[in-house]
């Protein structure tokens, strides 16, 4: 495989970061009909960090990850996952870096005629050749990273609470230890306690597993506690990267009121007294 595993690269988001970058997209433009969503959309993703994606409502976030991992085509641009250029690799160099990723869709997106062993099983069977106990095994090892109990093994998403649906959907994403997972607004929908607690779940699984984790969110407290550089999206690009400071400071409109109006100034202030 056509694998670069270290890459230092310099990076296009004016971050003037270098280091290991895991995902390099450049130029990407995608669309639906007439109009672009992103055009000319530049971004890299650092072995180890918590990136937090934000921008407006219907600024493109969820059609960004989605081109990332290869659900929307893009009209332009190009990606390198794991040093690997997805649009140059044969299928099975695809398949290889594909087993490398996990993802939480909005809303979990269980299937809901399978219990949650089950849906967790899903991505083993479609990549992995392994017995059944085996998987079985694997799955409840997964259940407990995400801190469910091990009854909700054997439970249907009709049966779990919006937080047990999340902690599933992130065990479903582990399902293949990936190096990296996407989160799309992994907290939205839970009560701030829930959120919270899901915050800390995402950043102890960062600690212990090593993994990257690129996460689009709404919400300011996963923001300022769990992200170590934020991309705002905006412009059918990416504004401005880097750490809460820069982006804080970048005179975007959007991003001043996002970061600076009443309920920023509550999460910040809040967070710095914990
Ligand atoms: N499959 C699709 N077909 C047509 N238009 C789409 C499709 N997917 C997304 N869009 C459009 O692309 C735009 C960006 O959508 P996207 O879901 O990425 O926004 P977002 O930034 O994630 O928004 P939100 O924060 O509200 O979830 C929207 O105008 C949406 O209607």
């Amino acid at each position: 495989m056509a694998e670069v595993e270290h890459m230092e690269r310099p990076v296009a988001d004016g971050s003037g970061k270098a280091g290991d970058v895991i995902i390099r997209a450049r130029g990407l433009t995608v669309g639906f009909g007439e109009s672009n969503i992103l055009d000319g959309l530049d971004i890299d993703i650092y072995r180890g960090e918590v990136l937090g994606v934000v921008g407006g409502s219907g600024t493109g976030k969820s059609v960004l990850l989605r081109t990332l991992v290869g659900l929307l085509p893009r009209r332009a641009g190009a990606v390198e996952m794991f040093g690997v250029d997805i649009d140059t690799a044969s299928r099975e160099e695809q398949r290889a870096v594909e087993r490398r990723w996990g993802i939480l869709f909005q809303q979990g997106a269980l299937f809901s005629s399978l219990t949650v062993k089950q849906n967790i099983q899903v991505p083993m069977r479609e990549h992995l050749h392994l017995p059944q106990s085996l998987m079985d095994e694997l799955a409840e090892l997964k259940i407990g990273m995400v801190g469910l109990r091990p009854d909700a093994a054997d439970k249907y998403p009709s049966e779990l609470s919006g937080g047990m649906i999340k902690r599933a959907a992130l065990a479903r994403a582990l399902a293949l230890d990936p190096d990296l997972v996407f989160l799309d607004e992994p907290t939205s929908g839970l009560d701030p306690i829930g959120a919270a607690e899901f915050d800390d779940l995402i950043s102890k699984l960062r600690d212990t597993l090593g993994l990257t984790v690129f996460m689009v969110t709404h919400d300011l407290d996963s923001l300022f506690s769990i992200c170590d550089r934020v991309a705002a999206l905006g412009n059918k690009r990416i504004l401005v990267a880097g750490d809460l400071k820069t982006v804080i400071e970048n005179p975007d409109p959007w991003i001043q009121e996002y970061f600076r109006g009443k309920r920023a100034r509550g999460v910040a202030a809040r967070i710095s007294r914990s």
